[in-house]
């Protein structure tokens, strides 16, 4: 039963790149304006136009040429409620900019504008809405219920999958900002889409965490039953394991969120143990190092220059392998009592970013009120924002065949 394989037809001759997209199942028709994002990573050649097939779908869209103005394309994968929004509001105030809906349109959009970013959420590419999987007996994280085609495709006028009605609504026009990352469960599932990144980072929120962490919000905040919360966890971990977790081998940064070492048997999930782990030779992005690049450190930076209260703070720093990958893996253990503080960590490591001394404790001071500020959560996240602002800006660079610093936001 093929539930959601889209296909397009071209419509008119006259606007080339307008199409009607319906699935098999007829769910859905949409009109849809594509442009296709050649990144980096993917041959430039032969950009300006032309009819393309592929997977079913048939287009007639112009390619956007290798410009300078293109895109630096951005993904981020993570299960649901592990941090994806926060990380994203981290990411695009290095930008600088409020992020908001677009102006005018739908409010339940999921969209988020800046000056320079625009962040869609990949749960607009559902092909099924909440009625829909409900039929179909699929979850939210399965293949069969996303329309992958679509987000290759990287439509400008997109559809939007409304979280309060469990619909899919009409569509929302998109134009192509400078950095556009594309936030979910899928950015990284779909070679097609993955080959479009130019850089891409997994949440990776061990079970413990997560199950706090949505106690925290669907308990707290918006009233369900611890019951409810468990069966909604186990009853995605099948597929979660199937298709959302394998995506972390493709990324290029993981932040992984562990319960801590420091408190013997801790389940409370409250202090929390972060791993960043950063891909080696990954073009644009040097990891970040402590002390001394490609050496293997344990640091318990506690006494006069930082305040630690039970059960203290440890930093790790050191090179590994992951997926088979050589990788530099920074660890942080712990959480800050007094955030300014951290610019004593900070100036111990290195490879930053920033533009200036001190702008990874500017920024995490700034959004103090953040989940994760007072841990590596948060301090990753920030971190792999300033990695993220460096790589646009040699991207463009590069693209303008100009030093990187004539590129500078
Ligand atoms: N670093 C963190 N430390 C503690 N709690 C966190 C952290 N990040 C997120 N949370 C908790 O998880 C909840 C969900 O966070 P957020 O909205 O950023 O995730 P999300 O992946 O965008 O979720 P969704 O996909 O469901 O919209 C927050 O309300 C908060 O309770
Ligand atoms: O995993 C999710 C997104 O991160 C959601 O569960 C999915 O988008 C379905 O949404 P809803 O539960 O509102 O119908």
């Amino acid at each position: 039963m093929a539930i959601c394989s889209a296909h397009t037809t071209t419509t008119s001759l006259h606007s080339p790149c307008t199409t009607t997209v319906s699935n098999a199942a007829g769910f859905r028709q949409r009109q849809v304006i594509f442009f296709t994002s050649s990144s980096n990573r993917r041959s430039c050649g032969g950009g300006g136009g032309g009819r393309r097939h592929h997977g079913g779908a048939r287009t007639s869209c112009f390619q956007v040429s290798c410009s300078v103005d293109k895109p630096v394309v951005i993904g981020l994968a993570a299960d649901s409620g592990c941090g994806k929004s926060t990380f994203m509001r981290r990411l695009t105030s290095v930008f600088g900019g409020a992020a908001v809906p677009p102006k005018g349109g739908n409010p339940d959009s999921n969209t988020l504008i800046s000056d320079t970013t625009t962040v869609i959420c990949l749960d607009d590419y559902h092909s099924l809405d909440r009625n829909g999987r409900k039929e179909y007996g699929v979850t939210a994280l399965d293949p069969r219920a996303n329309n992958f085609d679509l987000m290759y495709e990287q439509a400008v006028e997109k559809p939007i999958y409304n979280h309060v009605t469990g619909l899919l609504d009409p569509p929302e026009l998109i134009t192509p900002p400078k950095i556009f990352v594309i936030e979910g469960l899928h950015p990284m599932f779909d070679q097609r889409v993955r080959d479009l990144l130019d850089f891409s980072i997994y949440l990776d929120i061990s079970d413990e965490v997560k199950f706090a962490w949505k106690i925290q919000r669907d308990m707290a905040e918006r009233g369900h039953s611890l019951e409810s919360i468990q069966a909604s966890i186990e009853a995605r971990k099948p597929d979660f394991d199937a298709y959302i977790d394998p995506q972390k081998q493709y990324a290029d940064a993981v932040i992984e969120v562990l319960p801590t070492q420091l408190i013997p048997g801790d389940n409370e999930g409250k202090v929390l143990r972060v791993k960043l782990i950063m891909k080696e030779g990954v073009k644009f992005f040097n990891p970040v190092y402590l002390f001394d690049e490609g050496s293997s450190i344990s640091w318990v930076p506690c006494g006069r220059k930082l305040t630690c209260s039970y059960p203290g703070i440890k930093f790790a720093y050191g090179p590994d392998t992951y997926f088979g990958k050589e990788v530099s893996v920074l660890e942080m253990d712990g959480q800050f009592d007094k955030l300014d503080e951290l610019i004593y960590v900070e100036s111990h490591l290195s490879n930053l970013s920033t533009k200036f001394y001190g702008e990874v404790t500017q920024q995490m001071l700034k959004h103090a009120d953040f989940p994760g500020s007072n841990n590596g959560t948060g301090l990753f996240q920030t971190i792999i924002g300033l990695k993220i602002r460096d790589l646009y800006e040699q991207i463009v660079a590069e693209r303008a065949g100009v030093p990187a610093e004539a590129a500078k936001v």
